[in-house]
């Protein structure tokens, strides 16, 4: 399958100024050269801790930061230019979820109102159709016809990110950007939506590039995995790769964070967490350099990457 997406090189750079002449003196490197590529109807989980970049990478691709290098290449053309011709088919086709819709929800628009936006900003819709097309959203995300004319405080933290998920969709993008979409919500509510997500996927063959700072949450989502730190990926790779067999030891910490529910494997954990722990102070320059920043991507195998010096040999049953 082709990718209908492409980031390369991507760099965002925020200066830092200081001092009585608020002179640039340094920059925050928040993303530092990260390449991604997207294929129709895939999750891609961005996992990473807070302030590793995640989010920038995010509004990078959506056009909200602007990028300090790199390109963003949509169906062959770069789009990275705002002015490019087409930006707007772009725009369309990729959308965002965030964490918090109350705050992204103007509070004085109706659903309705808030539905038909993308409607109005891409699409010639009459009102008859507006409102149709947003009744099949809602009904498509578990919701009635009663919601369009309600507010977003009227309902609950879990039906408000159903009504995100509806509204990113509406003109059936082809990438959903999803930010933490889950994260501010109660355990049984993150699994309704959750398969709310999943099922459009299904049907719509969306993509979803799904950001999350828990491997856990993002596991049964994803296909394909970056994690990240400082800006820059330590490793990337399937589902299965990730989990199996992860290779850098920020990776393997990120794992062992993950909370078990068998109390039986509660011990386990905590015994391979002290490891892991240990591992990454005394063993630390395998995997970062004296700046402290992570290697460049190697590739382990067609479904994995990952960012050590020394790529480990194949040994029976995987690579250790
Ligand atoms: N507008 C900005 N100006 C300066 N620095 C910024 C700006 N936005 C983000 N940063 C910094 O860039 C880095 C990456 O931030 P980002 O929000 O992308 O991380 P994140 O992994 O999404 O974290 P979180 O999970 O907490 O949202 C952080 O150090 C953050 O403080």
């Amino acid at each position: 399958m082709s990718e209908f997406l492409t980031i390369e090189n991507l760099k965002v750079h925020y200066p830092i100024r200081s001092g009585f002449f608020n002179r640039i003196t340094d920059h925050v490197y928040a993303v530092d050269g990260v390449n991604l590529s997207f294929e129709s109807g895939k999750t891609y989980g961005l996992v990473g801790e807070s302030g590793s970049g995640k989010s920038t990478i995010g509004k990078a691709i959506i056009g909200l930061e602007k990028l300090t290098e790199g390109r963003i290449i949509y169906e062959g053309q770069d789009v990275s230019n705002s002015a490019t011709s087409r930006r707007s088919e772009y725009r369309r086709n990729v959308q965002m979820i965030f964490q918090d819709s109350l705050s992204s929800f103007n509070p004085k628009k109706r659903i309705i109102d808030i539905l038909a936006e993308p409607m109005r900003n891409f699409s010639n819709m009459t009102s008859d159709e507006e409102k149709r097309k947003s009744i099949e959203l809602l009904e498509i995300v578990g919701l009635t016809e009663e919601a369009l004319h309600k507010y977003p405080h009227e309902f609950s933290g879990g039906q408000r990110q159903r009504i995100g998920v509806a509204r990113a969709v509406a003109l059936n993008p082809k990438l959903v950007i999803a930010d933490e979409p889950v994260s501010a919500l109660d355990l049984s509510v993150q699994a309704q939506v959750l398969n709310f997500m999943q099922r459009i996927q299904d049907e719509f063959g969306v993509s979803y590039l799904f950001i999350s700072h828990d491997l856990g949450v993002v596991k049964h989502m994803s296909d394909e995995i970056a994690i990240m730190y400082h800006g820059r990926f330590t490793e990337y790779g399937t589902n299965q790769e990730i989990y199996s067999n992860p290779l850098h030891i920020y990776t393997r910490r990120l794992l062992s964070a993950i909370p078990q529910v068998d109390p039986n494997n509660r011990e386990q954990n905590k015994i391979n967490r002290l490891r892991v722990e240990k591992e990454y102070r005394e063993e630390a320059s395998q995997y970062f350099d004296g700046e402290g920043k992570v290697y460049d991507l190697q590739k382990v195998n067609e479904d994995h990457y990952v960012a050590l010096k020394d790529i480990p040999t194949p040994v029976e049953g995987g690579i250790r």
